[in-house]
């Protein structure tokens, strides 16, 4: 295979491509929602532990895209590595985890909108999810009208959320109060090293506490970048794929750093836990002025919507590729006259529906939403690292094996830590899975194994565990 390519894509679009396709909500709350859980010192670390497990995870998928290229999607080397149980479970987790994203979305477009119209401001209010909804479903239909997103819009999108955010950047770094950060900084970073106390009662906890209050955030926002990575295949050099890969995602480590971190120098911890939802309009707004919040919000709306627009198309992208290969039902592949897998987008869209009407029954609608979306998604991840590992023992190549068990270790132990309330609820969406599994099975009169049905078993318990948990209010969402 030629090493250049004369039709593809150049370094620094590559780039360009890996960072937005990354950012889309997240970033527009960061301020608030490390602030949530931990002081200056201990989000720096655990930046540069997410930022680096991330490095690893992306360093597979590349490794995957060049050396697999006849494998398309994440869930396909979770199949090539493990059989078709596992190509099933990654699909699904991605489908999961892509629409879960969806709802985070949608009450962050809302807590946007409400800067213009206060009745939205909390995102699950009944006007917010009634707007939501109906926002929900325009998208589903544009897409079952067979709408691609034309390059054009992607690269306007890309402009108009980074713009506001480098505007953020720089108005946050001339406002910065530098007694508050120094002070706060070295106070808590050298109170916590210590083991003891931070300044602050509200993150009263020590450091590793505080990573782990940051570790399901700071994975949400990097949440994308498998897609990226896998268009680093169409890179105009082979080894640009590598390159943009790193580049793009030490770019991305920079920018939420520098997003997140500096806020702390200009309000008190305790003032930046209170700051309304989303944390970078209220800021800037405090910044520069109610121009300066209309400015962020219609970025971050424009934002969101392009991030939404392409996350309603990838789901069923995902879906579609899984009845193909007899790991759902026929049904989710049917095409319409638009060429839309139509029945998965109605599926997906009714899915959504639900959720977002559960939203009002829950204080913290954003957070659930994006920590279940990447909790599930985790499940993907897992199995691209365990197929990365495999390979690289069965190459006995220590660069190939090294990504893959650095990528597992650290997506499991970010999950057992932070999120596993999170991914008890996602073996519930598994049931539902499951089920359809069963009739794909039958359709492509393939059997199911003894150990595809053991492990259902054992998440269908699991299932039930987490519903009389929930019924019982001892897990609480
Ligand atoms: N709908 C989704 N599944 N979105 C996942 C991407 C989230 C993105 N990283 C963000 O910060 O907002």
């Amino acid at each position: 295979m030629a090493d250049t390519k004369d039709h593809g894509i150049a370094l620094p679009a590559l780039v360009a491509l890996v960072i937005s396709s990354a950012i889309g909500a997240g970033i527009f709350d960061l301020p608030a929602t490390l602030a949530q859980g931990a002081t200056p010192g201990a989000a720096i670390l655990a930046w540069v532990i997410t930022g680096f497990g991330i490095l690893m995870l992306a360093l597979s998928l590349n490794n995957l895209v060049l050396n697999k290229p006849e494998l398309t999607g994440v869930s396909d080397y979770a199949r090539a590595g493990f059989g078709d149980f596992a190509g099933f479970i990654s699909g699904w987790g991605y489908w999961l985890s892509a629409w879960l994203g969806n709802v985070a979305f949608a009450t962050m477009l809302m807590s946007a909108l409400g800067y213009f119209f206060p009745a939205l401001k909390s995102g699950n209010s009944v006007p917010a999810i009634v707007l939501a909804s109906l926002v929900s479903w325009a998208l589903t239909l544009l897409v079952t009208r067979g709408i691609e997103s034309a390059a054009a819009i992607n690269t306007i999108v890309t402009i108009t959320k980074l713009v506001p955010i480098f505007a953020f950047v720089v108005v946050a770094i001339l406002s910065l109060k530098a007694g508050v950060f120094t002070a706060h900084f070295w106070q808590n970073m050298s109170t916590n090293v210590g083991g003891k106390l931070v300044f602050s009662s509200a993150t009263g906890t020590g450091i590793a506490d505080q990573i782990k209050n940051c570790v399901m955030a700071m994975m949400w926002v990097f949440v994308g970048i498998e897609g990226a990575t896998m268009m680093a295949a169409r890179a105009k050099k082979k080894s640009d794929a590598g390159k943009a890969t790193i580049i793009g995602l030490i770019s991305l480590l920079i920018i939420y750093m520098v997003v997140s971190i500096l806020p702390y120098g200009y309000l008190s911890l305790q003032e930046l836990q209170h700051v309304q939802h989303p944390a970078l309009l209220y800021l800037f707004e405090s910044m520069t002025g109610p121009i300066g919040g209309a400015f962020i919000s219609i970025g971050l709306i424009i934002s969101i919507l392009g991030a939404w627009l392409s996350w309603t198309m990838l789901p069923v992208e995902a879906t579609s590729l899984m009845a193909e290969q007899g790991l759902l039902p026929k049904w989710f592949g049917v095409l319409n006259k638009y060429r839309a897998p139509q029945h998965s987008l109605l599926l997906t869209q009714v899915l959504i529906q639900i959720f977002l009407i559960t939203l009002l029954f829950t204080d913290e609608a954003y957070n659930f939403a994006y920590s279940l979306c990447t909790a599930a998604i985790v499940v993907c991840y897992v199995l691209v690292g365990a197929y990365q590992l495999k390979l690289g023992l069965q190459l006995k190549k220590l660069s190939v094996i090294l990504p893959g068990l650095i990528a597992v270790v650290f997506e499991v132990t970010a999950i057992v830590f932070s999120g596993m309330q999170y991914l008890w609820l996602c073996t519930i969406l598994y049931v539902l899975g499951f089920m359809l599994y069963v009739r794909a099975r039958r359709e492509v009169q393939q059997a199911i194994s003894k150990t595809e049905l053991m492990m259902m078993g054992v998440v269908i318990v699991l299932a039930l565990g987490a519903i009389v948990a929930l019924a019982t209010g001892n897990l609480k969402i």
